[in-house]
């Protein structure tokens, strides 16, 4: 089964649209696990089981694992996910980017050792740079478009001099995603939830990739214009929402929390469906 075929899936079987986010630090665990990077596994976990049926995906954020040396952890975590929710897929945000050569050897890391359904990418190399992703077949690879953070204007805000229409770069990136790079059909973007009329852009000028979209939660992107700015029938969105819910509770029913959290943003989300 492909990622999209697993992502539409899952949104029917589980009616949501919320990527449950892994940011596990343990400095903001419970008294129990607290300050243990031993328990990054055991935490992440509890998180899953407690929203698998409840998630469009889960979404591990890389740095947080290797940070704390704990890849091996992130390894076991992501064989926990296909063992008990393998109806939910899984969305490794590692954000690379690099030439060809390197490209190769993170998609092997990304498919192959961390066994993802999809990955996260930086398109600011060009296309070589994606296209060894693309030849993992079912895979899913999200490119950086308009990210949910201020800064992300800095690059992603300036005009393209001498491409028609001079588009913003990331207007140019969310049209690279749906015509000329997206060879098989593997292609989404990242857009924040933060920035609801570049949401409704980008899904204008990319009116068919699956869009994945942090930032609501602690950010404090608003969920209902969101989804009213992304969401199309024929189109997945994949709202992402990490810290709000792996820190639901600082106590031990932070599993039952991160659930109560989970269930709250599903339901705004679906709400706001048209
Ligand atoms: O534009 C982007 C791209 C990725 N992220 C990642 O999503 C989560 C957001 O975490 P919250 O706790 O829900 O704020 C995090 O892993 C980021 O690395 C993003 O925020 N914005």
């Amino acid at each position: 089964m492909t990622f999209l075929d697993k992502l539409r899936a899952v949104e029917r079987q589980n009616g949501s649209l919320l990527c449950v986010g892994l940011d596990p630090e343990p400095t903001k665990f419970p008294a129990l696990l607290k300050g243990d990077a031993s328990k990054i596994y055991d935490f992440c976990a509890r998180i899953v089981d407690a929203t698998a049926d409840l998630a469009i995906a889960f979404k591990p954020q890389i740095a947080y694992f290797a940070a704390h040396r704990a890849e091996d952890q992130l390894e076991q975590l992501m064989e926990h996910m296909r063992r008990n929710a393998p109806h939910v897929p899984t969305i490794l945000d590692a954000k690379r980017g690099d030439i060809g050569s390197t490209a190769e050897q993170y998609a092997r890391e990304a498919f192959e050792r961390y066994g993802a359904d999809a990955v996260t990418l930086s398109p600011f190399m060009g296309f070589d740079s994606v296209e060894p992703y693309l030849r993992h077949q079912g895979k899913g690879a999200f490119l950086l478009c308009r990210t949910s953070n201020p800064g992300g204007a800095d690059l992603q805000g300036q005009r393209l001099a001498g491409i028609e229409g001079e588009p913003f770069l990331y207007e140019h990136v969310a049209k690279l995603a749906q015509g000329p790079w997206n060879l098989n059909g593997q292609l989404g973007l990242v857009v924040g939830a933060t920035y609801p009329a570049e949401i409704e852009r980008v899904r204008t000028l990319a009116p068919t990739v699956p869009l994945l979209i942090p930032g609501v939660g602690a950010q404090g992107g608003d969920a209902v214009a969101t989804v009213r700015a992304g969401w199309r029938p024929d189109a997945p969105i994949i709202v992402n929402s990490s810290r709000a819910i792996c820190y639901a509770s600082a106590g031990e029913d932070f599993a039952e929390a991160a659930r109560r959290e989970a269930i709250r943003t599903r339901d705004a989300l679906q709400a706001a469906r048209p």
